[in-house]
């Protein structure tokens, strides 16, 4: 049986400690139990589960995972710690705000022989599945993902890192980018923003990705594929699936906590984890670039 503590008491972690309290039964996810939550606010006990220090979280011999739920710019400092007091980790998307410091954290967790798994929930959506089956074997000529959603509190990142999800989707779906330009409008007394950043694939093909937050904007994305044949102006419907998606993102890191995800396959994982940050790096250099 294998400890964790739960860092980060919001939606995703509060997600993440009702998935560990009731793991789907005769899974891999029935070999981690729950020893508490760290929190930087004194809380009651949560769905039964109490609070811990940091420091007994980062000591403890029974602990051996860490689930990092806090907001974005807590992540590396927060992952370092765990993976340095010998923990494996799993933290929610996006791993860092830098390319180069999750290299680092990357080679921190091989160099100590423990797992660091990046969640990506949004690949185990319904529409993300159906999407893919739907588009492959086309030839994409031109395309584009509008991202809406309600403002994000100040300490997500720039929105090419907080919206990595999108940029994951089209990196899964198209293959390896470059950027190209980027616009960014900015009304903070609105609360709101508009990043589109134009990408290009690697038979030159051009790709937009618009991330748009505001107040009253409902989450959503809009897409417009077009391919050699067809034209995909919605997102497909999917397969409900009865197992959520934190609980299948779970499934994977005990998976790989298990050692039954091949070498290739983590290598393939750690390529487009690190593509994406470095994608997302220069996204965010271009627009400082451009407003400087
Ligand atoms: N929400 C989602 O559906 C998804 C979230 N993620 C990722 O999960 C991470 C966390 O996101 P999310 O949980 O949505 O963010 P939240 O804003 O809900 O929580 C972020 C942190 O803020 C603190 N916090 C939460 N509620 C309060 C409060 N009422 N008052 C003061 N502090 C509070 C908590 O830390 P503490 O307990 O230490 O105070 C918490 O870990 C991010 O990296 C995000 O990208 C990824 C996929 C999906
Ligand atoms: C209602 C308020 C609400 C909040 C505050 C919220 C926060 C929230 N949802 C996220 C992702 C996500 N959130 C969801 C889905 C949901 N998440 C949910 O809380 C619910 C009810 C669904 C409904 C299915 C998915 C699938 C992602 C992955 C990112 C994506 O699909 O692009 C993220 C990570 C950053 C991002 O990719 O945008 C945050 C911070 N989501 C919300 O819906």
């Amino acid at each position: 049986m294998l400890g964790s503590v739960v860092v980060g008491i919001g939606i995703a972690g509060s997600v993440r400690m009702r998935d560990l309290m009731a793991p789907l039964s005769s899974s891999a996810a029935e070999q981690i139990s729950i020893r508490g939550f760290v929190s930087r606010r004194s809380l009651e006990d949560q769905q039964g589960v109490k609070q811990i220090s940091m420091t007994e979280a980062l000591s403890r011999d029974d602990i051996h995972v860490a689930f990092i739920c806090t907001e974005n710019t807590s992540h590396e400092e927060n992952i370092r710690q765990f993976l340095e007091a010998g923990k494996h980790v799993c933290v929610e998307y996006p791993m860092t705000l830098s390319h180069t410091s999750a290299v680092d954290l990357w080679n921190l967790a091989q160099q100590k022989g423990l797992v660091l798994h990046e969640e990506h929930i949004e690949l185990f959506t319904p529409d993300f599945k159906q999407l893919k089956k739907d588009i492959s074997g086309k030839t994409l000529e031109e395309g584009k993902l509008h991202f809406t959603g309600g403002p994000l509190k100040a300490n997500f990142g720039f929105p090419s890192f907080s919206g990595i999800a999108r940029l994951t989707w089209l990196v899964v779906l198209f293959g390896e980018l470059t950027v190209t330009s980027v616009d960014l409008v900015e009304e903070k007394e609105n609360k709101y923003m508009k990043m589109t950043a134009h990408l290009l694939t690697q038979q030159h093909k051009p790709l937009t990705w618009i991330e748009e937050r505001g107040p009253g904007l409902g989450r959503a994305k809009h897409v417009e594929f077009r391919f050699q044949d067809v034209t995909i102006t919605e997102l497909p419907a999917g397969q409900r699936e009865p197992v959520g998606l934190f609980m299948q993102d779970l499934l994977l890191f005990c998976r790989k906590l298990q050692g039954e995800v091949s070498a290739a396959e983590l290598q393939a994982e750690r390529n487009r984890i690190l593509h994406c940050l470095e994608l997302a790096d220069r996204i965010q250099q271009i627009t400082e670039n451009t407003h400087a």
